[in-house]
């Protein structure tokens, strides 16, 4: 399995190359660069030094054709929507941790991304990477969109009580943390220390491009759900997500109830813990890995559902579900690479 990174000098694909090194099934992996050619990677990232001496190679569809399997496209929105129908055409697979391949309707995806959908023959092709819903999906596929950080923390939250219990849908809110790595490398003043340090900001409000994904994703779980209320902060913290959601039920539910429907609907999926009760999982608790935690109660004396899910932005959220899926095309053990545990403190 020949894999290649476009990208590789930003924070996901870093941290693709990263997972790939501790990857026993893969052993070659070829890094590009639109802005960087003969420049090795452990120069931008000196961490990787003696871990990846490759150098970056300009981008050539034709020639990386010949000379990969698979492509991650860990680029800017935008990027992909142009470049993926030419690997497809040429029997590449592509998994694309951008937002360019997430919706089934491209009028979404330009309303929300404010950019040229890539072309609607080609998103019908795409498998949504949530492996923990799609998994069956996601072992034929030949262009994997990657979730977006934000829908992936609050789908895997929200997903199984969806499912399973009938909730007021009105009430649904779901209120997103983020650490800055969320937003790249790239400099930016938004993200520059000052800006940062000491300060939590909401940003993106009611507009952020992830309230059409999850919505498209949730209404798998129930098809009624309307318009959600979704809002995102930036919190002075490297990596990590955090989305609490509130919501309230039909009618009252226990929370051992609410607990055992999560073991069930999470039995076989090792990436995500189930915390148990009374227990509320911190962004430091996943920091480094591929998991995420979950933790839930009923208030009797509000009647409100709490959900707490966790994950880390750059590992769940980006290239560890992405390699997840790389895994479960390449149809071996699901965790290969990524079974490193969290870092903490
Ligand atoms: N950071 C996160 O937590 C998450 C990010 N994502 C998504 O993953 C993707 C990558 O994110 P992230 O690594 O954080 O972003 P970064 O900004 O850190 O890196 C993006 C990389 O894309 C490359 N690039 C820029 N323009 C082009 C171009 N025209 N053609 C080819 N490559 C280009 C750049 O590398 P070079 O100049 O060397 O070409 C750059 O290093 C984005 O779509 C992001 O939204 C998804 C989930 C979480
Ligand atoms: C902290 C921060 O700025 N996070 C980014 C996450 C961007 C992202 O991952 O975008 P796509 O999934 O659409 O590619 C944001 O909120 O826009």
């Amino acid at each position: 399995m020949r894999v290649a990174i476009i990208g590789a000098t930003g924070y996901g694909g870093a941290e693709l190359v990263r997972i790939l090194h501790q990857h026993t099934a893969i052993s070659e992996y070829t890094l590009y660069s639109s802005s960087q050619a003969e420049v090795a990677i452990s120069d931008s990232y000196p961490h990787l030094t003696t871990i990846s001496n490759q150098k970056l190679q300009s981008i050539n569809i034709e020639e990386m054709s010949k000379n990969s399997d698979v492509v991650f496209m860990a680029t800017p929105s935008g990027i992909s929507g142009e470049l993926t129908p030419s690997f497809l055409e040429n029997g590449v697979k592509v998994i694309d941790l951008s937002g360019d391949f997430r919706f089934n309707d491209p009028d979404v995806y330009e309303t929300w991304y404010k950019k040229a959908s890539a072309p609607r023959e080609v998103l019908e092709k795409a498998v949504y990477g949530l492996t923990e819903l799609n998994r069956e999906q996601i072992k034929n596929a030949r262009l994997i969109a990657n979730p977006g950080c934000y829908p992936t923390a609050t789908v895997l939250g929200l997903f199984p009580l969806l499912k399973n219990v009938a909730v007021d849908l009105d009430t649904i809110i779901i209120d997103a943390k983020s650490g800055v790595s969320g937003a790249g490398r790239k400099a930016n003043i938004g993200t520059s220390y000052c800006e940062i340090n000491e300060n939590f900001r909401i940003y993106k409000v009611n507009e952020h491009q992830h309230i059409p994904e999850i919505e498209q994703t949730l209404k798998l779980a129930n098809s009624n759900l309307g318009p959600i209320k979704f809002n995102t902060h930036l919190v002075p913290m490297t990596r990590g997500i955090m989305a609490t959601i509130y919501c309230k039920p039909l009618c009252k539910i226990s929370e051992k109830t609410l607990r055992e429907l999560y073991q069930h609907q999470y039995d076989n999926d090792r990436f995500v813990r189930v915390r148990k009760m009374g227990e509320y999982p911190a962004t430091k608790e996943v920091y480094g890995s591929n998991y995420c935690d979950i933790g839930i109660t009923f208030d009797e004396r509000t009647g409100w559902i709490t959900i707490v899910s966790v994950i880390d932005n750059l590992i769940k959220g980006a290239a560890g579900q992405a390699v997840q899926n790389l895994n479960v095309m390449l149809g071996i053990d699901e965790g290969t690479g990524l079974y490193g545990p969290p870092v903490f403190p």
